[in-house]
């Protein structure tokens, strides 16, 4: 998918929600638990309850890779039921020396039909590289992440910039605006002005809204640039909404509250 392609669907759809499959079999409803394809049929009723009311699905292949060849089939198939004008996130966190990165993307771009995927940077240019050759595919590139051990590096000082500014800048020489995104945790609140000077073009995915209490207002407020260039991701708050037989209305529920308020933002974008 392009840029282009992005934006005007977040422009449509007023919402640059990014909906987190992160299907764990044990959190999901107990009438579904049983059913021979549980991962898979989760996620279809989802899809079909939120899909107009987000830009893009992130599936956290973790949560797939832990079933062996079962889950990457229910990975397979949700990735295919996800409508054309919906971008897919591999959430899959690769990246390593150059040939090995090269199959890598062969997986999720060629044997699997995703849009994008995440990468993180540490190995450098050569890593990345090879997820960047894929016309209308991307490479996610971790910026500074929403998690306690963003402290250990991505917040440590190398001369005066911090390691994570140090990615932003470099990272950024490698691909472009139209290839390339990077992470960027919600819980990082303080840094969001400071991220959009460094990067101002780029589009971040955000996850950390909802389970880990990031603040939507405050991302939106700060890093939103003139064509949004956010996706905010939101995966447990939204899809184990309810644990009931009613979880995706409730998961709908939850989607459309982000969705209003993310029309609110984009809004004022025009204005
Ligand atoms: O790359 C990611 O998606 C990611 C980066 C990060 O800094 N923090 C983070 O939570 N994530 C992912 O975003 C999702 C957040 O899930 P919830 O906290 O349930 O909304 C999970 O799939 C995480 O693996």
């Amino acid at each position: 998918m392009t840029r282009q392609q992005l934006v005007e669907q977040i422009k449509k759809k007023k919402s640059y929600l990014c909906v987190g499959l992160d299907t764990d079999i044990t959190k999901i409803p107990a009438h579904l638990q049983s059913h021979p394809d549980a991962i898979f049929e989760f996620n279809k009723a989802i899809i079909d309850a939120t899909k107009d009311l987000c830009v893009s699905y992130k599936i956290n292949t973790a949560f797939y890779e832990a079933h062996g060849l079962k889950g990457w089939e229910a990975m397979q198939k949700t990735v295919e039921y996800i409508p054309e004008e919906i971008f897919t996130i591999a959430d899959a966190k690769r990246g390593d020396i150059g040939n090995t990165s090269t199959q890598y993307a062969k997986a999720f771009f060629e044997a699997l039909p995703f849009d994008s995927i995440t990468v993180a940077p540490y190995m450098g240019e050569d890593s990345v590289a090879p997820f960047l050759e894929y016309k209308g595919k991307w490479a996610i590139v971790l910026g500074l992440t929403s998690n306690k051990g963003a402290s250990d590096f991505e917040l440590q000082k190398t001369g005066d910039a911090y390691l994570y500014e140090k990615v932003l800048s470099t990272v950024s020489k490698w691909g472009s605006p139209d290839n390339l995104m990077f992470v960027i945790g919600a819980t990082q609140a303080d840094e969001f002005t400071n991220i959009r000077k460094i990067t101002p073009d780029h589009f971040y995915l955000v996850p950390g809204v909802g389970a880990q209490g990031g603040s939507l207002k405050d991302i939106s407020e700060k890093a939103m640039n003139k064509d949004c260039g956010l996706l905010v991701n939101a995966s447990r708050a939204v899809i184990y909404a309810s644990g009931k037989e009613d979880f995706a209305e409730a998961a709908r529920k939850v989607a459309q509250e982000y969705q209003q308020e993310m029309a609110g933002y984009l809004e004022r974008l025009n204005n």
